[in-house]
């Protein structure tokens, strides 16, 4: 099946039919990631501008790759599906892109030990922390990580989730939060064995995936200061009181200071701090062109995430409401009722009736109930 995305043509498998497996993987519903992704790079040449050479480390039919290529990278692509690196090279081809790229076939783990590259894209088949170590061991500037195993992630599949990421998730209210801080903080601990510092420029949860955009720095101290941004949280499963603690001895709350309830969770280590850069989001948006086929998505996507509060969770109005036996009103009625009080409020990029605040579950309640009719 011929598919065009960004600009450039390629020759992909067409969808999987009656159980049948297409030798090579190629998800259409994945559009928006790799839009996003030309994006930011392109922003990122601005940010730092001795940035080169680009692994698509998983590039199955090739298609970051060319694309990256395309824009002027000094691209590698890299598969252990044979089939995969056949049609990536063709991709290649079919857009003049061979002699911007390389193809290599083997297991990329071994690439990453072997070989530096500026920025490392990860996009493997569910979670992506077998090639964490060999990522950050080598990489100079970003790295870049798809995860599609959410349900590990966000603590619904809990012993997946505690063997992949070292930590302990918990399924809560806010879950594709908690798989972004999940991951956000496996990857900056894997980094820091490296002496690496991770500052995440870029991180969304869309659609069954997490991506995040991790920007490196080489130096121990760096690699201690991402280490300080890691912490627990504290939820309670009756009344949705959370809490973050910073640090990574935990201090689990054994009753819930709001209702007093004892069905609480504890999860972590976590990612506390921002999951992204809001100027260098504004300078990726600036980068999506109205010729990309999710232009309207990528760029309503990195507004929510440029106005969306640093909190390290957040929450669904709607719940918030079942929970209260009270009607949920308009988002922007509801928000500009916590600002009315003084609390900082912003939409979240997680749904359409999520949001973040400085106020608590009960300061949130006294804020807006008047207008929940
Ligand atoms: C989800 S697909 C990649 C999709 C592609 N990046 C895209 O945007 O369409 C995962 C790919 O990883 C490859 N893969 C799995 N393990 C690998 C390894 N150890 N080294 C290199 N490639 C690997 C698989 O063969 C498969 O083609
Ligand atoms: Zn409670």
């Amino acid at each position: 099946m011929r598919v065009t995305e960004g600009g450039v043509e390629l020759e992909v498998p067409g969808e999987q039919t009656d159980g049948v497996e297409e030798a090579v993987f190629y998800n259409p519903r994945q559009e928006l990631n790799r839009d996003l992704t030309i994006a930011t790079l392109r922003a990122y040449c601005d940010r730092e501008e001795r940035a080169e050479s680009y692994l698509d480390a998983m590039t199955a039919s090739g298609i970051r790759g060319v694309r990256a290529a395309a824009d002027g990278w000094d691209v590698t692509c890299c598969d252990v599906n044979e089939d995969a690196i056949e049609l990536a090279r063709d991709n290649l081809e079919r857009n003049d892109c061979e002699d911007q790229a390389t193809v290599e076939h083997r297991n990329v783990n071994a690439l990453m030990h072997d070989s530096t590259f500026d920025v490392i894209d990860l996009d493997p088949y569910g979670t992506p922390m077998p090639f964490a170590d060999a990522a950050f061991a080598n990489c100079r500037d970003l790295v870049c990580v798809t995860a599609t195993d959410t349900a590990p992630m966000c603590g619904a599949h809990f012993n997946s989730g505690v063997r992949s990421y070292s930590a302990v998730p918990r399924n809560t209210d806010y879950h594709a939060e908690m798989g972004v801080r999940i991951l956000v903080s496996a990857l900056a601990r894997s980094a820091a064995r490296f002496d690496v510092g991770v500052e995440p420029i870029l991180t969304h949860a869309t659609s069954h995936y997490v991506r995040t955009y991790l920007e490196l720095e080489h130096k121990p101290t760096a690699a201690d200061a991402a280490i300080d941004e890691l912490g627990h949280l504290y939820h309670c499963e009756d009344c949705l009181y959370r809490e973050a603690d910073p640090g990574l001895i935990a201090d689990p709350l054994e009753t819930c200071p709001h209702c007093g309830g004892n069905r609480m969770l504890t999860a972590g280590p976590v990612w506390l701090g921002p999951v992204r850069d809001p100027e260098f989001v504004a300078a990726v948006r600036a980068e999506v062109p109205d010729t990309f086929g999710t232009a309207d998505n990528a760029r309503d996507l990195c507004e929510t995430l440029e106005a969306e509060l640093d909190e390290p969770t957040h929450y669904d109005q709607h719940k918030l409401c079942r929970q209260w036996g009270l009607p949920a009103n308009a988002m922007d009625e509801f928000l500009a009722d916590l600002r009315d009080a003084g609390y900082a409020a912003s939409r979240a990029h997680y749904g359409g009736t999520t949001f973040k605040t400085d106020a608590s579950v009960s300061e949130i309640r006294a804020a807006t109930e008047e207008n929940l009719d």
